[in-house]
């Protein structure tokens, strides 16, 4: 990873919340990336969430074509804090003061723990955040598109016909939720799991299995779909697989790259998740910052389809993983 450009933190001062944002490179355009509000056990571990997230994020743009560098905010609270409305709102207004202070460097967007509304009240400090609610004239959420860009990526990896093939999705959220959907009306048998046990009830309600999250990696399916969080994959989980494909919108999946040769070596395609969950930001940035229309966004989305056969047929010729090839791919890109 080469060295980040800025990383900017600071205890709020209406609401003593420390945030953060890391710009990785700027070298494509300006740094975009997700606003991640969470629970951290101590700053170290969240200056090191922005730092990993910030320079996937410059990967993601790279290897999806776009004009614009990746970045990463963090709103880091305690353990156990829970906000009220308005201690909320306080924290996004001082986090919008940071992101104001990078004069557009830096571009936000929801991720975990933020959502569209947020990104509204960011742009009452800052112009730059994005994927506001449709009612304010952004595109809203983008777990849809993110969605649609997984399964384009599982297209080019496993052309085969999803009719009866098991797929187990790890993370019953909303870009989990989007893929379960879609997999069901194309006749596969779905399989979810979530940390959250509420979520079985409506798994179920929606005709989906259920998994015990422990288990729900490793058990035997056509597919596995990381849709929870990052750093799943360790080589000891690896070696547990009983999946032939992993695809899935989750970043930072791998605990470190080696893990996608372990997985090659077993003959497990495992598709580059800088890659695969490219959609949302392919749709939102191709929508509110080129002024591409519905369709000419979406087909952009589609597109990952050819970028993900590109990456598995020169992983083939040149006797490499998808990840060597696009992390080469990135590089040619960025040099
Ligand atoms: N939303 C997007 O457009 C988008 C774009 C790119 C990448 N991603 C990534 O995709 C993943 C899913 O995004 P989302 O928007 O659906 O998030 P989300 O917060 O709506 O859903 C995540 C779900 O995973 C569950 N979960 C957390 N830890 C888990 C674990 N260890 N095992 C099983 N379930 C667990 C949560 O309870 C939640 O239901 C995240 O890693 C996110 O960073 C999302």
């Amino acid at each position: 990873m080469t060295a980040h450009e800025e990383l900017i933190a600071r205890r709020g001062r209406r609401s003593g919340v420390t945030t953060m944002v890391a710009v990785h490179s700027t070298r494509l355009g300006p740094a975009v990336g997700g606003c991640r509000m969470k629970a951290y056990a101590n700053l170290e571990q969240a200056v090191g969430d922005v730092l990993r997230l910030s320079a996937a994020m410059t990967a993601k743009c790279a290897a999806a074509g776009l004009a614009f560098g990746g970045g990463k905010s963090v709103i880091a609270l305690a353990p156990g804090q829970v906000l009220t409305p308005e201690e909320r709102r306080a924290v996004l207004l001082d986090h919008a003061d940071l992101v104001a202070e990078l004069d557009g460097r830096y571009r936000a967007g929801p991720d975990v723990g933020t959502g569209p509304a947020d990104m509204l009240v960011l742009r009452e400090a800052s112009p730059y955040a994005f994927c506001v609610p449709e009612s304010a004239g952004g595109t809203g959420s983008s777990s849809g598109p993110t969605a649609l860009g997984v399964l384009a990526a599982l297209r080019a990896a496993d052309p085969a016909d999803l009719a009866g093939r098991r797929v187990m999705i790890s993370g019953y959220g909303a870009v989990g939720a989007h893929l379960a959907a879609h997999l069901r009306t194309a006749g596969a048998e779905v399989v979810v799991s979530d940390v959250d046990p509420a979520k079985r009830a409506a798994a179920e309600a929606a005709g989906l299995g259920w998994a015990e999250p422990e288990k729900a990696l490793v058990l035997p399916a056509d597919v596995l779909i990381p849709a929870a969080v990052g750093g799943v994959l360790d080589p000891e989980t690896a070696a547990r697989l009983e999946v032939p494909l992993v695809v899935g919108p989750a970043n930072n999946q791998l605990t470190d790259e080696t893990v996608a040769d372990d997985l090659a070596a077993r003959g497990i395609r495992w598709i580059p998740d800088y890659v695969a969950s490219a959609g949302g930001i392919l749709y939102t940035l191709s929508r509110e910052a080129e002024g591409l229309d519905h369709d000419a966004a979406l087909a952009r989305v589609e597109a990952i389809e050819q970028t993900v056969t590109d990456l598995l047929r020169a992983a083939e010729a040149n006797g490499t993983t998808p990840l060597r090839e696009a992390d080469a791919l990135v590089r040619a890109r960025l040099a």
